[in-house]
């Protein structure tokens, strides 16, 4: 029988994406191939993190006893959990609606083409982040309106580099924008300033909902 290392699983309200203020189910996995240095889950990115083994079977168990319509896969990178696929294919083929945090830096060309196919929430990881070289931009062409391009922005420098991006890329043909700051590293009031400066009718600002709900630190909310 598969089973997925489980670090945390809770319900809470989405507090980012296109189905932020909704309720979800949060099922976060073991391990990631970055160490982006604002990371605010790099305790779940070790080796030897405790965590549960969990099968489809379990996890959709879980699911249905706290009837949530809204799944989300992160981690960790969630893409990067062995054998993820057919637990995606489980839980669409059992009604429930997924969407999947990811680090821009796993090809989505296996993924794109499940039966169930989930949403995609997709970083595109900017240079404050120390990672931008691990971004896989073959990723951008894959993309459609049920998914989202995210950048976490640390500096006015990484939403220049998040504009360029999006131009080169054609993003918002394919799906919406949103920028998010690094939390407490940039004012949301510069992501703003700076939309309204460039006229970048295209992007959305996204706050972390559950970070202003609760205390920023706390895990499983
Ligand atoms: C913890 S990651 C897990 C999924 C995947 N590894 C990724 O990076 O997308 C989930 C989301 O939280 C964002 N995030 C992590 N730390 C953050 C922080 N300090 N401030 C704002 N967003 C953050 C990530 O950029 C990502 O969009
Ligand atoms: N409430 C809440 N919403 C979230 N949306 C994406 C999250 C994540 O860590 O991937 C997350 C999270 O950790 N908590
Ligand atoms: S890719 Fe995601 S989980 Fe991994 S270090 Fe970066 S923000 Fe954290
Ligand atoms: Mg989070």
């Amino acid at each position: 029988m598969i089973t997925y290392p489980v670090v945390e699983k809770f319900v809470s309200i989405n507090g980012e994406g296109q189905k932020a203020g909704e309720i979800a189910a949060f099922i976060r996995m073991r391990g990631c191939n970055l160490a982006c240095n604002y990371c605010d889950t790099s305790w779940a990115n070790t080796k030897d993190c405790p965590c549960e083994f969990l099968s489809a079977e379990e996890l959709i168990t879980w699911l249905k006893e706290h009837s949530i319509e809204n799944v989300t896969l992160t981690g960790g990178e969630p893409l990067l959990t062995e054998e993820i696929a057919p637990l995606i294919e489980a839980l669409g083929t059992a009604g429930f609606s997924v969407e999947i945090e990811t680090n821009g830096s796993v090809s989505l060309n296996t993924f794109d083409t499940l039966a169930h196919r989930p949403a995609f929430t997709m970083d595109y990881k900017c240079p404050d982040s120390g990672m931008e070289n691990a971004m896989n931009t073959d990723n951008f062409s894959l993309l459609i309106p049920k998914d989202t391009v995210k950048f976490v922005v640390s500096s006015i420098s990484d939403l220049d580099k998040a504009r360029k991006i999006c131009i080169q890329y054609k993003v918002a043909e394919h799906c919406p924008i949103f920028l998010s700051p690094v939390f407490g590293r940039i004012e949301p009031k510069e992501i703003v300033e700076y939309m309204i400066e460039h006229h970048w009718n295209e992007a959305r600002l996204q706050l972390q909902m559950h970070k202003f709900i609760w205390p920023p630190e706390q895990r499983g909310v």
